[in-house]
């Protein structure tokens, strides 16, 4: 046996026993040979198909679609994935085109290679993917759904993403939040929902106010202090929120009014992981999930240098934000439902909203957002006589209708600035006439306690208890 007979030899063998499937088409796509893996792979017998074309195996059904038919047309190799219609394996078929000295093709060999397994694992995979996306979205869902028990609204998109988005940090424990959104969205309530959805929900949820304390107050509430730290002091010293906050979380809110000199410490608190109570020599761990929320535009403050740009890095890691309730008045017509639910009882009413009222509280501008329609909807199932809140709520959401009295004339009848500085005066007087405390005076104006705090000093009207 010469060299030649040799390789002749190997050719047959390797032809013969590839597992991959073989075949050679002519140029016109007839087949000329073919081995016995193709045979098995594709469910049919050589003998029956020897000569003939693979574009009539396709158009009889025997073949699914033809590599050699694409290579004959492109002159090119081409790789499909075809599916066997008798045997019904998935093969990886690839003709390449041989070509002659006259750069035509001569013939096309094709290889089929059995991916059956590889893309049942593929679909075992996709079904996979598919069953745990589904678990997640139901498990969110039942997440929105308990919302309701819990009686957070969420029907508007824009508010459920923000749900879902909350639920994922939760659900991987994340800290540093930063929650953004105008006085009355709902920051607080967010702030509770993360903790209870996340895995340190046994623990304690502590939360301070840093526009409502003086600078040294605060300090000493958030890093506590060691005995006899400073004048005043209690003798066995006192643990911070951060000590307290230990394994829980711990909600700073409007943090954009932190004064400089905390907001140093509480960088430095992030920094290193660790908190200095005043007048201590040794710092503590700390181990709290960090939620801050801020109704102010941080960057405009970081531009003012009124807030630290590294510290709003740092607390900003993850931003959420809540969009104000106009741009959400589908969360209306639910929240108007479970405040009439909740004062009805408490006032052992039985009042209701015709489709005016809710026309006239969709297009208000609602500036206190979710809490000045609570307290709408409050002062109507108590002040009106009879069951239908319509007129009062048509008449509290009009353009002026939020005025307690008519505005005092300025000297200068287009001093807009001080025209509102008149009105918001005449509102906060009524309201220190009928509260006594300032969360008395929040819930009775549709603003926030440390909105009203500010703004009774901005007009020198006595302090009054938290
Ligand atoms: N989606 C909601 N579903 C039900 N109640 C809500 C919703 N959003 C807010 N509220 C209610 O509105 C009131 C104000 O919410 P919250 O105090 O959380 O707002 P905030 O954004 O933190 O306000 P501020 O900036 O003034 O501190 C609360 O009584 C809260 O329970």
């Amino acid at each position: 046996m010469d060299d030649n007979d040799l390789d002749v030899g190997y050719l047959r063998a390797i032809f013969d026993q590839s597992a991959d499937g073989l075949m050679i088409c002519d140029a016109q796509g007839r087949i000329l040979k073919m081995n016995r893996s193709a045979e098995r792979l594709n469910g049919i017998k050589a003998s029956e198909v020897l000569g003939k074309k693979v574009a009539s195996l396709v158009k009889e059904g025997q073949l699914d679609r033809s590599a050699t038919q694409e290579v004959l047309e492109t002159s090119r190799q081409v790789s499909v994935v075809q599916v066997t219609p008798k045997s019904g394996y998935t093969l990886l078929v690839t003709g390449t085109p041989v070509f002659d000295t006259n750069h035509d093709i001569a013939f096309v060999v094709v290889n089929e290679r059995d991916i059956s397994l590889i893309e049942n694992m593929r679909q075992e995979l996709d079904r996979t993917r598919q069953e745990s996306e589904k678990i997640r979205n139901e498990l969110t869902e039942l997440s929105l759904l308990e919302l309701k028990e819990n009686n957070i609204v969420a029907e508007s998109n824009p508010m459920k993403q923000t749900l879902h988005l909350a639920l994922k940090l939760a659900g991987i424990d994340a800290s540093h939040i930063l929650i953004q959104g105008e006085s009355g969205t709902g920051k607080g309530l967010l702030a509770k929902f993360i903790h209870a959805h996340s895995s340190r929900r046994k623990k304690t949820f502590m939360q301070i106010n840093c526009a409502a304390l003086p600078e040294n107050l605060l300090e000493a509430e958030l890093f506590g202090y060691t005995k006899g730290a400073f004048t005043g002091a209690k003798e066995t010293g006192k643990p911070g929120l951060f000590t307290l906050a230990s394994g829980g979380t711990l909600f700073l809110d409007e943090i954009g009014e932190m004064p400089p000199r905390v907001q140093a410490k509480l960088l430095k608190c992030l920094d290193d992981h660790e908190i200095m109570p005043i007048g201590g020599t040794t710092g503590k761990k700390i181990d709290c999930t960090i939620i801050a929320a801020t109704n102010r535009d941080l960057n405009q403050r970081v531009a003012t240098k009124q807030f630290r740009l590294d510290l709003l890095h740092r607390l900003n890691t993850f931003p959420l934000s809540i969009p104000p309730l106009r741009e959400r008045p589908e969360d209306i017509l639910e929240l108007v439902n479970l405040c009439l639910k909740k004062y009805n009882k408490r006032y052992r009413r039985r009042t209701h909203m015709g489709y005016k009222a809710f026309d006239a509280l969709k297009a208000y501008e609602f500036p206190g957002n979710v809490r000045e329609l609570i307290n709408i909807v409050k002062q109507a199932v108590v002040m009106c006589d009879g069951r239908s809140l319509d007129d009062y709520i048509i008449h509290a959401t009009a353009p002026a209708g939020r005025c307690i009295s008519p505005v005092k004339s300025t000297k200068n009848p287009t001093d807009l600035p001080g025209k509102l500085m008149a009105v918001e005066h005449d509102m906060l007087r009524q309201a220190v006439q009928q509260c006594r405390t300032t969360r008395e005076i929040a819930e009775f104006l549709g603003i926030s306690q440390p909105t009203v705090v500010r703004k009774l000093k901005k007009h020198s009207m006595g302090r009054l208890k938290k």
